[in-house]
This record gives C-alpha cells, sequence and structure tokens, in this order.
C-alpha cells in the first residue's frame, strides 16, 4: 500500500465545510444538465477546465467531507485499511438487540408505562377482591353477616365495571408501547441486514434472512402481544403473588398446604402441556408441506406432464396427506387430553379446599365464607399458574430468537463503508420523517454511535468523487482476490488493468477466468484481499459506498426490476430524488423504449410483475439501460448486456446501449467477441489475470489466446 503517496496537506482555505452539502446540490445539477443534453453529444462532462481537475488529482490536496459529527478531516495513510483494523479491537458494534436498547426504547414511554402500571394493579385489584366479595355474598346469605346485600351488590358491581376498564387501558397502553419498540427494531434489523458485506447475502439464504425478520422477532413480539391477557405474564404473575398472599391473610392455617398443593398440580400440568407443542408445530409442518407439494407439482405442471411424472406426483402428496392425518389424529389426542388435564388440576384442588376447608369449617375454625372465596382463588390460581409457564415458555423462545439475531448480526460482517454513507445520507436530510425517525434509536440512527467515532474518522475523501470519476482513468493495480467463502483460491492473482477515461475496454476470456469477479470488485460489491482499486490515482476505498454507487452503473444480462411500475423502475436510477415524468420519459426514449412502453395497458404506469416478469428479456433489459442513462454515472459496466437476446432485440438494445456508453468509462464483457471488436482496447483475462491487451487488430496479430478465441468462434472479421 502507497501510504505515504496518500499522506494529506491540508490547506485550510480550500476546506470549505458548507460544501458538504453544495457537492451534493452540484451534482444533481450535473445530473439534470446533462439530461437535458441530447444524448450521444458531447458527454455529461462536468463544467471545470483540465488544469483544476489534474490539481485536484494530485494526490497533495484531498478535501474531507466526512464530517457527521466529528473531526472534519483526517491525514492518514490508507485510513481503512489500516487505522481502522488498530481501534477495530477498541470499538466493535454492541449486541444488536440487547438489554439497554429494550430498556431504552421502553423509557421512552415513560407516561404510558405508568399508566400501564397503575392500570395493572388496578385490575388485580379488582380480580383479586372478588372471591372475597363472593365469600361475603354467601355469608350475607345464610345471616352469618350483618351487612345489607344491596351495599354489598353495589361494591361488587363497582367490581365488576372497574376491571374491564382498567384491563382495557392496560392492553392498549401496553400493546401500543410494545407495537411501537418492535417497529423500531424491527427497522433496526432491517437496516443491519442491509449494511452486511456482500459475503453475508453469499453466507445465509433469503429465507434465514427473512425468518430473522419475521419469525425471531416475531418471538419477541409475541412476549407482550401474547401475554397481556388476562392470565398471562405480568397480569398472571401478580394474580399469583396476589393469590397466595391472600390465602395467607385469610387462612394461615390451610394456605401452606393449599397453596403448595394447588402450585405443584397446576405446574406439573402446565409443563406437561407445554411439552405438547411440537406435537403442534409437526401439525403446521405436516399442512407447510401438503402445500409445498401441490404448488411444486402445479407450477411445473409443465415438466411434470413432459416426464409423465403424474403418477410420482400422487405418490409424493398420498404421502404428505397420510402424514398430515397421523399428526392431526395425535394432535386431537393431546387436545383433549390438555383440556381435560386443566380441568384435573382444578378438580384436585376443589377436592383439596373441601377436605381440609370442610373439616375447619366443621370445627368452627374457619367461616362459611373464606371457604367460598378460596374457591374462586383456586381457579384463579390454576390458570394464572398455567399462564406463566406458558410466559416463560414464550420468554424462552423470545431468547433463542435474540440471540439467533445477535449471532448472525452483531459480527463483524457489517460493511463501514456503506454503513458510514448510508449515516451520513440519514444525517444530511434536513426533516426527517416518521419513517426515518423509525431508525433513530435511542437518540442514535443504527449504527452512528459506532461509524461516526470508527469509520468516519478513516475517510479522507468523499466530495470529489464525481469530478474524479468524469475525468479520471480508474486502476486496478495489482488486484488479488479470494471469495471470503472459499479464501484459499485466488481468483484474481495480481491483476492490472486500466480504464481509460471516457473509453471502452472489453473484457474476454474463457468462463471462470475471473471476468465477473473483477465486475464486482469495480462496483465494490467485495474489496481486493491485496493491491487497489484507484478513480483518478484515489483509492476507492477512501470513498464511501454510497458515493461510489452514484458513480457506477451496471447493467447485467438479467436486469432485475422490482414489482412496481415501469416509471418506478426507470426512476429508481435516483432513487432518493423526485424525478420528473419528462426525465423518465427522456431516458426511456434514449434507451428505445418508450415506444413498447406506451403501447403497453398503462403506459408508464403498467406494472412489471415479479421481477419484471411481465416483460420481455429485450424490454426488461431497455427498462434497466434507461435506469441506467436517468442515474448519469461515468463509470459503466455492462456484463453480457445483450447476450440473452434475439437478433432484433440486441438491435434495439445495442443501440440504446451505445447512447448509454457515450462519455463514459466504459467495462464490456462479452462472450460474443463480434460486440466488442470496436472497443478502444480489449482485454483477455485467464487464470486470474489480464493474459493480451490491445485493440482488436492488436491482438490479432498477436496470434495468441484471443485470435484463437475468434478463430473458435469462427467469426468473419476481416
Ligand atoms: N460468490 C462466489 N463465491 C465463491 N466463488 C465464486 C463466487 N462467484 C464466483 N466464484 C468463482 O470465481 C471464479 C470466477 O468466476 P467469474 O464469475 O468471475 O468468472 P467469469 O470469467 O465471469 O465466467 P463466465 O464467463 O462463465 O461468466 C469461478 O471459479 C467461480 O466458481
Amino acid at each position: 500500500m502507497a501510504s505515504a503517496s496518500l499522506l494529506l496537506q491540508i490547506n485550510p482555505s480550500r476546506f470549505p465545510f458548507p460544501n458538504c452539502k453544495a457537492r451534493r446540490s452540484d451534482k444533481f445539477k450535473q445530473t439534470q444538465l446533462s439530461l437535458s443534453v441530447p444524448l450521444g453529444q458531447s458527454g455529461p462532462f462536468p463544467p471545470f477546465p483540465p488544469s483544476t481537475v489534474n490539481q485536484w488529482t494530485a494526490k497533495s490536496t484531498v478535501i474531507s467531507c466526512a464530517n457527521v459529527s466529528g473531526p472534519p478531516f483526517v491525514s492518514e495513510s490508507d485510513p481503512k485499511v489500516e487505522a481502522s483494523e488498530a481501534t477495530r479491537e477498541q470499538v466493535q458494534p454492541s449486541k444488536l438487540i440487547s438489554w439497554g436498547l429494550l430498556w431504552g426504547l421502553l423509557l421512552n414511554h415513560k407516561l404510558s408505562l405508568g399508566i400501564s402500571l397503575l392500570t395493572l394493579v388496578g385490575c388485580t385489584t379488582c380480580t383479586l377482591s372478588m372471591p372475597i366479595f363472593s365469600g361475603r355474598f354467601f355469608e350475607v346469605l345464610i345471616g352469618a353477616r350483618p351487612d345489607p346485600l344491596w351495599r354489598l351488590l353495589g361494591k361488587v358491581g363497582l367490581l365488576y365495571s372497574l376491571e374491564p376498564i382498567f384491563t382495557v387501558i392496560f392492553v392498549v397502553n401496553m400493546n401500543t408501547i410494545w407495537e411501537k419498540v418492535m417497529s423500531k427494531l424491527r427497522a433496526h434489523t432491517f437496516r443491519r441486514v442491509l449494511i452486511q458485506k456482500t459475503e453475508f447475502f453469499d453466507r445465509y439464504k433469503v429465507g434465514e434472512i427473512s425468518a430473522l425478520l419475521t419469525s425471531d422477532l416475531g418471538a419477541l413480539k409475541d412476549i407482550v402481544s401474547e401475554n397481556i391477557s388476562r392470565d398471562r405474564g405480568f397480569r398472571a404473575l401478580s394474580e399469583v403473588i396476589g393469590t397466595i398472599c391472600i390465602l395467607f391473610a385469610l387462612a394461615p392455617q390451610l394456605a401452606p398446604i393449599l397453596g403448595i398443593l394447588m402450585l405443584s398440580v397446576s405446574v406439573l400440568i402446565a409443563t406437561f402441556k407445554r411439552s405438547t407443542i411440537p406435537i403442534f408445530k409437526a401439525h403446521g409442518k405436516a399442512q407447510a408441506s401438503i402445500s409445498d407439494c401441490v404448488t411444486e407439482t402445479f407450477s411445473a405442471i409443465r415438466t411434470v406432464r413432459s416426464f409423465g411424472g403424474e403418477k410420482r406426483q400422487m405418490s409424493m402428496f398420498g404421502s404428505q396427506v397420510l402424514a398430515y392425518q397421523t399428526s392431526g389424529i395425535k394432535l386431537g389426542t393431546f387436545k383433549s387430553l390438555n383440556e381435560s388435564l386443566t380441568r384435573i388440576a382444578v378438580y384436585i384442588s376443589l377436592m383439596a379446599l373441601y377436605c381440609l376447608g370442610g373439616s375447619k369449617v366443621k370445627a368452627g375454625e374457619l367461616s362459611v365464607g373464606t371457604v367460598a372465596s378460596f374457591i374462586g382463588y383456586t381457579f384463579t390460581l390454576t390458570f394464572a399458574v398455567q399462564g406463566l409457564v406458558n410466559t416463560f415458555g414464550d420468554l424462552r423462545g423470545a431468547f433463542a430468537g435474540v440471540e439467533r439475531i445477535n449471532s448472525i448480526l452483531s459480527g463483524i460482517e457489517t460493511d463501514e463503508a456503506l454503513a458510514y454513507g448510508l449515516e451520513r445520507e440519514i444525517q444530511e436530510k434536513e426533516k426527517h420523517d416518521e419513517i426515518i425517525e423509525l431508525y433513530f434509536v435511542n437518540g442514535y440512527s443504527g449504527e452512528n454511535k459506532y461509524f461516526s467515532t470508527h469509520y468516519m474518522s478513516g475517510l479522507k475523501s468523499a466530495s470529489n468523487l464525481h469530478t474524479y470519476a468524469w475525468t479520471g482513468d480508474v486502476c486496478l493495480e495489482d488486484v488479488h482476490f479470494s471469495y471470503p467463502l472459499r479464501p484459499d483460491i485466488e481468483i484474481l492473482n495480481g491483476l492490472h488493468l486500466k480504464l481509460k477515461c471516457g473509453t471502452m475496454t472489453a473484457l474476454v476470456g474463457p468462463s471462470g477466468a475471473g471476468k465477473s469477479t473483477i465486475v464486482q470488485l469495480l462496483a465494490r460489491f467485495y474489496e481486493p484481499t491485496r493491491g487497489q482499486i484507484t478513480v483518478a490515482g484515489e483509492d476507492v476505498r477512501t470513498f464511501d459506498k454510497t458515493e461510489w454507487a452514484r458513480v457506477v452503473s451496471i447493467v447485467n444480462q438479467e436486469p432485475v426490476l422490482f414489482s412496481v411500475s415501469v416509471g418506478e423502475n426507470i426512476a429508481y436510477g435516483l432513487p432518493d430524488d423526485d424525478v420528473s415524468k419528462d426525465d423518465i420519459i427522456k431516458a426511456a426514449k434514449a434507451a428505445n423504449a418508450h415506444e413498447f412502453i406506451i403501447s403497453l395497458p398503462q403506459g408508464y404506469d403498467t406494472l412489471v410483475g415479479e421481477r419484471g416478469g411481465l416483460l420481455s428479456g429485450g424490454q426488461r433489459q431497455r427498462i434497466a439501460i434507461a435506469r441506467a442513462l436517468l442515474k448519469n454515472a461515468p463509470i459503466l459496466i455492462l456484463d453480457e448486456a445483450t447476450s440473452a437476446l434475439d437478433a432484433v432485440s440486441e438491435r434495439l438494445v445495442q443501440d440504446a446501449l451505445n447512447h448509454l456508453m457515450k462519455g463514459r468509462t466504459t467495462l464490456v464483457i462479452a462472450h460474443r467477441l463480434s460486440t466488442v471488436q470496436n472497443s478502444h482496447q480489449i482485454a483477455l483475462c485467464s487464470d486470474g489475470s489480464i493474459a493480451e491487451l490491445g485493440t482488436h487488430f492488436e491482438l490479432l496479430a498477436k496470434k495468441g489466446q484471443y485470435a484463437s478465441l475468434v478463430s473458435t468462434q469462427r467469426l468473419a472479421f476481416e
């Protein structure tokens, strides 16, 4: 690493703090301007003379705009690579979901929490008072109490009215608080997934990632959502404690035996019931398998028909149905057993009460009213204990879910260059709407605390990237690379390649040579393991990735569209801007897409279906090109952009690409060599390095690998 050459000499007069904001708007002006220039004439170069550029590209003066809240600039040698590693040990991002975070989020709702606590006490008091009044009611009826009946009924009526009111306030409050906390946690988790390094997405399947946000966070949500009803969670806990206290207060001679008996029977039965949960889950799984089998069979019906696979599918479906039947019968048995067991718990407790309490009443040691009250407490205790056992079970599930989220997302795979850029953009937003606020956790947006102190200090410059990219060459210098999941296999080994500014370079070579890998490095989906990629002489790692994403456009063989309208897909080229319809149409026209778009049922408002499935390959490709035109990035990568198209579509798409390429530094990967023979230079990639470099004719004259590739393709070039 040429660290000395990267040292900064800051000239204070050239450090325009306000430029941080101005820079973005300037850039957008450029974007607008260049779109209004007829595409294909002069190309959208930024308005300053080359001399200025040279001055800027000289490595001596770099202006830092990496100032979200910390030091404005740094004078380090390659900071990301060296300094950040040194500080990594000290400043690690904390666990994604911690007690501290949860506590902090809950404390944002102090008033509501206070109200919840008061109403919890209120409704528990009402619930626990009821059996006492029932006892008194019987005593009044048999004349053992002198109170008038109407006064007693008045009190009972008041309890009956207050309890549901307190309950509603408690449930609504707790539910609202928890929903708000969970929304923040969801947003926080989603953001953390979004800023993971690309290898994270190589390592985990989409299903596993979505499970973090659905079932794992769902288990945490259930802790409150499923446990605020009567007989669950806090309410059950307060009822158990309250009931035991009342039992001791009313009949100290009966309470120890009765209390212990009721508690142990209820806990035993509740634990057994809890152990049957896997049987319920197995039934759910069996049902899901049936549904998978149906989906697979009918979505691949043509394949089934063409292989005569009906009998095999019937046999598969039949075995799923039988498994479902078996699990259904087992489930039914356990359901009825569980129901009976709850009643058995109540019966055992009541029998014990009748035996012990009855004998005490007979002996004159206990009043009839107290025994009658005890009947009520028997029910309360039995159900509350079972509820508590369930709550503990839910807690275990929630802890497991949080543990899974933390173990997957609290690692070191966070892409700091991306996270920092995202953070900076959020901070730059002057007004935070409700959606952005979701990502502010305890006063910080996402990882701000961490990245503003850690990664930010490693950034040298972000402000001039657009200038560099429009005017400087892009160089891969001694690039070595292994995919993180296969660190032993070196895909690129000391690759050198210069993409001259504003020219087209074609990358050709045998399958598996590493061409797409080069694209992934240029897009900064991965970083080189050794060597560097520079733009106008600056190591690209000193720019944050959100900035970098703005200067690179990629058009793939299979462009992915979002399942929104055609217009919205084109506007995605500038995802943070309000793109006018005129600009969208202008880009679509330049991409040869306007004609087919207006012939669609709703024109630009037509939905394109999942991944653009309602459009043809050529149409998808032209929309992707329109999107790239709108983005107006100075560096363009075309990865087999026309290889999947028929001749007519290819001509239309090639026309559009010619528009797109003008004035941009372009790298084209193509298998069909006929499509790249006019490139300014052709690089032949072989075994992870550039084996041959030159124009088409120079390489033919060399009679090397390129020439033999050409002859293999039997192209009549000359
Ligand atoms: N995400 C990945 N993780 C691990 N190895 C990968 C990954 N992507 C590609 N590779 C491996 O890297 C090597 C180079 O692949 P690459 O896609 O760059 O080749 P290519 O020259 O573009 O080939 P083709 O012309 O067939 O597209 C291959 O051996 C491939 O198996």
